[in-house]
């Protein structure tokens, strides 16, 4: 068989002396990036370990996949740091989905390793094939650029970090590696299970998309990098201006009437004046409002927001209907217009 070249890893925050705890669930990516980062520990100068969750669901294969994670770590001389949760009660205790449930506590566990200083990073296998999904599912669902920026390469925590340094690999590019290597690894069962949207993604519409595109997937992992940096752009505009431009718990001014102060209410004001007239910032900082009282919009919400910041008088106000005094978004907020201020306030009795 020719030789397979290892797939080419993101280096990019990988130092020398860095203690690397590799997320290894049994299946192909995260054995794949543990064998990769095997490979250039010693030049880089890496410190690897093996983190492993068993989550308490799919029965016998979950401990099958724990004992075959445990030998591929004592196989290569690595510390193990596992961790049994019960997934199941988590979800029903928290209201979350199992998947969801089974992330948080797994994430929870990463983040617990960083935190103790036991790793300084935990590196997790998502790959240029994730990233499409994830990419896709957004669209699918509606997703704002923080949404479509999909899986980031690095996530900064409290202590240390979670690097994805197989973010530009393919999956087929990973299991011909596998392959050539006489590496075994091991198949979850549900991912086959089209119960699951995201393997309706995988195994369906991405394939029929790639009828269309075949670099679909390359196409959606680059809207990723391309929101991301847009995002970090705009979040960089926005902290610059929003403390200039919201007004917590402040009178109305400018002749608006007084709004309600009941102690039940949080509230804020923006100076309509003060807005930029960019709608990209414009929706952000209304967003971003609406998040400070505990409540995350969505589109038509905050649309219906946006159409309450035009201009009251004047030529513009000829042409559309004038905007709207008061409004109840959802979620017990409620927007108010005067004059110059538009006003946001969450009722906590709703
Ligand atoms: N049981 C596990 N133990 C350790 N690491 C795991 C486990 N399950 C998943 N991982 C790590 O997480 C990566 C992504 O896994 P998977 O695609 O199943 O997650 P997901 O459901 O998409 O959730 P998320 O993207 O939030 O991690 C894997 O490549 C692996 O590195």
């Amino acid at each position: 068989m020719p030789a397979v070249p290892a797939p080419i890893l993101d280096r990019r925050n990988l130092r020398p002396g860095l203690r690397l705890a590799v997320a290894v669930s049994g299946g192909a990516d995260s054995v794949a990036l543990l064998r990769a980062l095997l490979l250039v520990a010693p030049e880089i100068g890496l410190v690897l370990s093996v983190v492993h969750v068993h989550h308490g669901i799919r029965g016998e294969e979950a401990d099958t996949d724990a004992a075959f994670v445990a030998s591929l770590a004592a196989t290569h001389g690595l510390a193990l740091h596992s961790r049994d949760v019960d997934t199941p009660t988590a979800a029903t205790e928290n209201r979350e989905t199992i998947e969801e449930a089974a992330r948080n506590l797994r994430y929870g566990f990463f983040r617990e390793l960083l935190a103790a200083g036991t790793v300084d990073a935990v590196a997790t296998a998502h790959t240029l094939d994730d990233q499409a999904e994830t990419v896709l599912h957004k669209l699918l669902r509606g997703g704002w650029t923080e949404g479509l920026s999909g899986i980031h390469p690095q996530l900064a925590e409290a202590r240390g970090a979670i690097l994805r340094p197989f973010l530009n690999v393919r999956r087929s590019e990973i299991e011909a590696w596998l392959r050539a290597l006489d590496q075994p690894w091991r198949e979850d069962s549900t991912n086959a299970d089209t119960v699951y949207t995201r393997n309706r993604l995988r195994h369906e519409l991405l394939p029929a998309l790639a009828a269309y595109n075949p670099q679909i997937h390359t196409q959606l992992a680059a809207v990723a990098t391309i929101a991301r940096d847009e995002e970090a752009y705009w979040q960089a505009e926005l902290a610059r201006i929003l403390p200039q431009l919201l007004l917590p718990g402040k009178p109305v001014r400018g002749g608006g009437r007084s709004a309600s102060t009941h102690p039940d209410e949080a509230s804020l004001a923006i100076e309509i004046e003060r807005l930029p007239a960019a709608p990209a910032l414009r929706r952000r900082i209304l967003r971003t409002a609406a998040r400070q009282l505990g409540v995350s919009l969505n589109y038509e919400q905050t649309e219906r927001l946006l159409a309450m910041c035009a201009p009251s008088t004047g030529l513009n106000a000829a042409a559309a209907k004038p905007p709207a005094k008061r409004q109840e978004l959802g979620s017990g907020l409620i927007a108010e217009r005067s004059p110059r201020e538009l006003r946001l306030s969450r009722s906590a009795r709703e």
